[in-house]
């Protein structure tokens, strides 16, 4: 995707789901701003301009790429599409009736993941994921996002042997905003 489509694109998503307010997120950090992922993630031209900006950013070698519930299974099954690669289905926690698999449609032992994730501010809701995968027998090296909140300060993804790859970032995002 060209610069000026990223742009572009960043000042779409910000548009349509940066919130003010007092926010307390996932890692129990509280936030005057929040990007609300299911706004973009609804609107069915929007979603389909992440993913493929998303694209690219799957790396060479990937068996498997791994949406994190729930934000994540809708760009994983997008980007499951256009690139080919089967997708596996990250639960938070798995299901205690059923297959009780916590990665769900198919084995991942032996095969190299690719996570998919909407939002990343710490990396936690990775990590757990990459945790859970590894146990499996995965190899997980990466992680392919929608927009990173660039908290590197608090960020457990290098310390886990993780790399994020985003397709917009909080700066980018700022930028386009600020743009006008
Ligand atoms: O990088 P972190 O500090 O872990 O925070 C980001 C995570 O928090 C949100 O998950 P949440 O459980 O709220 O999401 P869901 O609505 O996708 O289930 C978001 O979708 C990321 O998965
Ligand atoms: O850290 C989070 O929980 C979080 C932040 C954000 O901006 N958007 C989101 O969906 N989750």
């Amino acid at each position: 995707m060209h610069i000026e489509d990223l742009t572009d694109l960043a000042r779409a998503v910000d548009e349509r789901c940066r919130l003010s307010g007092q926010f307390t997120l996932r890692s129990g950090r509280t936030a005057t701003e929040y990007f609300d992922k299911y706004l973009f993630e609804a609107d069915p031209v929007l979603v389909s301009r992440v993913a493929a900006a998303m694209v690219p950013l799957v790396p060479a070698g990937t068996d498997l790429l791994g949406g994190l519930e729930l934000g994540g299974i809708p760009l994983v099954t997008l980007l499951s599409q256009a690139t080919g690669i089967p997708a596996l289905f990250v639960r938070k926690e798995p299901k205690p009736y059923g297959t009780r698999r916590a990665a769900e449609g198919g084995d991942c032992a032996g095969r190299t993941v690719t996570l998919v994730e909407d939002v990343i501010t710490t990396g936690g809701a990775v990590v757990n994921a990459a945790r859970l995968l590894r146990a499996a027998g995965a190899t997980v090296t990466t992680v392919v996002c929608a927009l990173d909140r660039e908290e590197p300060v608090d960020s457990l993804l290098t310390p886990a042997g993780i790399e994020v790859r985003p397709a917009l970032t909080r700066t980018m995002l700022d930028k386009g905003r600020s743009a006008g």
